[in-house]
């Protein structure tokens, strides 16, 4: 009997680090310093609109994914995921909607919804085929800093009500990581707390451990 593969949504645990707009040319270096780290899944995010620069840096990412046994995540762009072969991605309330996206990812890959603070859109997303949901900001964010404010709280009360993997997002930090992760966040979303630290890879790995 052959042992069945293990699900790209078995593996959403852990440390979840979102790539730094303002990278340049070392974006594939500070991913790979994340990721040898220890961060589990890896999510591009690119507000520009240079599509050939945008397709040639998300599939170098996700093969530097592969090599690392780690999820790849593109934001927003459900076709660029798709075309790329990542194993997901996320959206959030200006992204289309969830079966638009699942049309376009097919029926193994990856969604994952932005939630704010509101569960009852956790709750909608979930029985709409997400495969985690995001709460955040659950602290003040230096690459957001209009983000609306989700307590802890919100975690706490989503992991008695949902069934799916929760996301935490917004100004983690090692300084605040146990405080999500008691809670009951099962990955920790990190832009600045990984990407502008002066060792990456170090800070990857402070916040891995935590799990
Ligand atoms: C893991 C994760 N959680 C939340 C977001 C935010 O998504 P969205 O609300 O669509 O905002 P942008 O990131 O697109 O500005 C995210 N990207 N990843
Ligand atoms: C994309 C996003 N959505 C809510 S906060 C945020 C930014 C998270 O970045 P950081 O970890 O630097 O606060
Ligand atoms: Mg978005």
């Amino acid at each position: 009997m052959t042992t069945p593969p293990i699900s790209r949504q078995s593996r959403l645990h852990g440390l979840y680090v979102i790539t730094p707009q303002d990278a340049g040319d070392t974006l594939l270096e500070q991913a790979a310093a994340a990721l040898t780290g220890g961060a589990r899944i890896l999510q591009y995010r690119d507000k520009s609109r240079d599509h050939d620069r945008r397709l040639a840096q998300a599939q170098a990412l996700c093969r530097l994914c592969r090599d690392h046994q780690a999820l790849f995540i593109v934001n927003d762009d459900a076709a660029l995921a798709a075309r790329v072969e990542a194993d997901g991605v996320h959206i959030g309330s200006d992204d289309g909607d969830i079966a638009t996206a699942r049309a376009l990812v097919g029926p193994e890959r990856i969604i994952g919804v932005s939630c704010y603070n509101r569960l009852e859109l956790a709750r909608r997303a979930e029985a709409a085929g997400a495969d985690y949901v995001a709460f955040g900001a659950l602290f003040p964010s230096g690459t957001k800093p209009g983000a609306v404010h989700a307590p802890l709280s919100l975690i706490r009360e989503a992991r008695q009500s949902l069934a799916v993997p929760i996301t935490a997002i917004g100004g983690i930090t090692q300084d605040n990581a146990d405080r999500v992760i008691q809670a009951g966040a099962h990955m920790l979303a990190v832009i600045q707390g990984v990407f502008s630290a002066p060792d990456i890879r170090a800070a990857a790995a402070d916040l891995s451990a935590r799990f």
